[in-house]
């Protein structure tokens, strides 16, 4: 908790100074009103008194009163600044944070919970904020001061007071004991809440085509119920506390007026109305307090929960990526558009096995190579490291020479177009979704992405759509075709105007036709560029100037299509499942 309140900045802090100001003014003032109240009997009962006197005390008292709710106001305001604009710091904090993870932090995480600690998480700290700068402050000052003014005023009152202190602190000790387990369950039953409902909102269609409402309903009602009756068991927990602490207000206010009335009786005349008088002012004491302690409980309830949420926004905020960034910004003069895996071995982290083994080859500028193999046998994975999605765990990737971990990571992707296996579309126009990102040049005018999406086979839809270039694009390219999707994802990155492409399977949502006639395209229009291609069919990889073939992460064959049907058996199996007799002669 601490440690996270160390990012508070410097006005922050003086807005916590200047609330302090304001706290310890409130108590004094609040402290005051016994004062004014044991002048006040004082004055009542002693004869002769005038009633200007009294007026005088009442509106002192009532000044006090009205400076401690101004008092009161200005810490709220201030306190509510605070949290809000150190809440928005750790927003930004933690969305900078993820930006900068590699996919091995994001699954650490798993994209659930990093949402529940940039939204939740966050609240409950801005909560904790706005109420401890009230209360956490507030408390101890107030219990402090006034034990300070009743000391020596009564043994018996005092002792009466210990007496209901002790009980509730081992009330407090006893409840918290049993319920702070469950506040430190509730953010991750919180995670799994989340969790559930994205993954029923991501899989909706095939959530309704295999009739799993029922399952999916199940799921969440599983997670939604421990949730609730984990809020319920701490609920039920803080429900007994507060009637507790007010049977305890008033059973204490009862004694002190008890024991008073003995005191007095037994007290002689001239000292009854002074002990009448600091029994006044002992319950009004005794009950601020109390009220103090009541401060304490609330904070309790709030604290462990809070700091379970520091923690976890501290576990995003202290991760140093893997992927640390290099210093070049351009690679060997001479190697541009080179592409080289040197022994290249990688394991997912904490995975046992390895999922690329010793994989080399080299492509030059200009030159295709295409990965070929059965599924899961680790083309995705293999291209993956040339942007440093991953790293490689042994030897190394080099593009123009240069290792990719020497570069910035900007100058790095600033060299490749990729396409992913799963076209993403972001909410917006075609037009944005094409000329999307940064590459270090100027935007791209209109006339380079209506190129762009002419090379990508892609113009003529477009140009069918309800404001063409300008049309609209839903949130994940909901209101266009999985092929539309893979054309408007290609023509991003060939208007990118990049070193080198990757394409992720990024053909197997087009026709034949399609494929054939965007890649005649891209070679013809886009001449001089690399080209990784990760595809199933033979009919995408076989033009390439070189194909490999990878099975269980090791490479099984290299070369060309005709080269490899005569040396590489799996090559030729998928070939023959593919391609006609008359295809395959050679
Ligand atoms: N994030 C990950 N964490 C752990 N293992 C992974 C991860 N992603 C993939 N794998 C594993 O790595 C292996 C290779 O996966 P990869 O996606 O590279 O295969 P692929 O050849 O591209 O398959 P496909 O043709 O089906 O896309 C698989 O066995 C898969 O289970």
């Amino acid at each position: 908790m601490i440690k996270i309140l160390k990012r508070l900045n410097r006005i922050e802090w003086l807005q916590v100074i200047i609330s302090l100001v304001f706290i310890v003014t409130q108590v004094w003032l609040d402290l005051k009103l016994p004062d004014y109240m044991s002048e006040i009997t004082r004055l009542t009962q002693t004869a002769g008194s005038k009633m200007a006197d009294i007026w005088e005390a009442g509106g002192y008292m009532l000044l006090c009163a009205l400076g401690s709710l101004a008092s009161s106001i200005a810490v709220g305001f201030f306190a509510a600044r605070i949290a809000a604009s150190f809440s928005q710091r750790l927003r930004s904090l933690l969305y900078d944070k993820v930006d900068s993870f590699s996919m091995a932090e994001i699954s650490r995480f798993s994209t659930a919970s990093l949402i529940t600690r940039s939204t939740n998480d966050v609240t409950q700290i801005q909560m904790l904020v706005i109420m401890g700068l009230q209360m956490i402050i507030k408390a101890p000052i107030t219990a402090v001061w006034a034990i300070a003014k009743i000391a020596g005023k009564g043994f018996e009152w005092t002792l009466a007071t210990g007496v209901v202190l002790l009980f509730l602190i081992v009330m407090m000790a006893v409840i918290m004991a049993l319920i702070m387990p469950k506040f430190k369950m509730m953010q991750t039953l919180t995670d799994g809440l989340n969790r559930v409902t994205m993954e029923n909102l991501t899989g909706l269609r095939v959530v309704r085509a295999y009739n799993a409402e029922n399952y999916q309903e199940d799921k969440f009602e599983a997670a939604n119920e421990s949730l609730t009756s984990t809020q319920l068991f701490t609920s039920k927990g803080m429900a007994v506390m507060m009637p507790v602490l007010s049977l305890m207000m008033s059973g204490l206010t009862l004694a002190i007026y008890w024991i008073g009335a003995y005191l007095i009786n037994s007290a002689q005349a001239m000292d009854k109305l002074s002990l009448f008088s600091n029994m006044v002012v002992f319950s009004s004491y005794s009950m601020q307090i109390i009220m103090a302690f009541m401060m304490v409980v609330m904070m309790f309830v709030m604290l462990p929960r809070a700091s379970v949420s520091a923690r976890r926004i501290n576990e995003v905020l202290d991760i140093e990526p893997v992927i640390t960034e290099g210093r070049a910004t351009a690679g060997k003069p001479g190697s541009e558009g080179e592409v080289t895996f040197d022994h290249v071995s990688f394991q997912y982290p904490g995975a046992a096995d390895y999922v690329l083994q010793d994989v080399s080859f080299s492509v030059k500028k200009g030159e295709t190579v295409a990965f070929i193999g059965a599924t899961g046998s680790g083309k995705t994975t293999l291209v993956n490291l040339v942007p440093r999605f991953f790293d490689t765990t042994k030897g190394k990737v080099l593009i123009d020479g240069m290792n990719v971990k020497e570069y910035t990571q900007e100058a790095l992707h600033n060299k490749i177009g990729y396409v992913p296996q799963k076209a993403v579309l972001f909410k917006g126009t075609v037009s944005s979704n094409v000329g999307y990102g940064d590459n270090g040049r100027a935007k791209p005018m209109k006339e380079e992405i209506k190129q762009a999406l002419r090379i990508a086979q892609g113009a003529e839809f477009v140009e069918n759509m309800d404001g063409q270039y300008e049309a609209d694009i839903a949130q994940g390219g909901a209101n266009v075709s999985g092929g539309q999707k893979q054309r408007l994802a290609i023509a991003r990155a060939v208007c990118r105007k990049p070193e080198i492409y990757i394409f992720d399977d990024s053909f197997s949502a087009l026709d034949y036709k399609t494929d054939r006639v965007l890649r005649t395209a891209l070679k013809k229009e886009t001449a001089g560029v690399t080209s990784l291609i990760v595809a199933q069919r033979i009919g995408t990889v076989m033009d390439a100037d070189q194909i490999i073939v990878l099975e269980e992460g090791r490479v099984v064959g290299h070369g060309k299509h005709d080269e490899l049907l005569k040396t590489c058996e799996v090559y030729k199996e998928i070939a023959m499942s593919q391609l006609s007799e008359e295809e395959l002669a050679i």
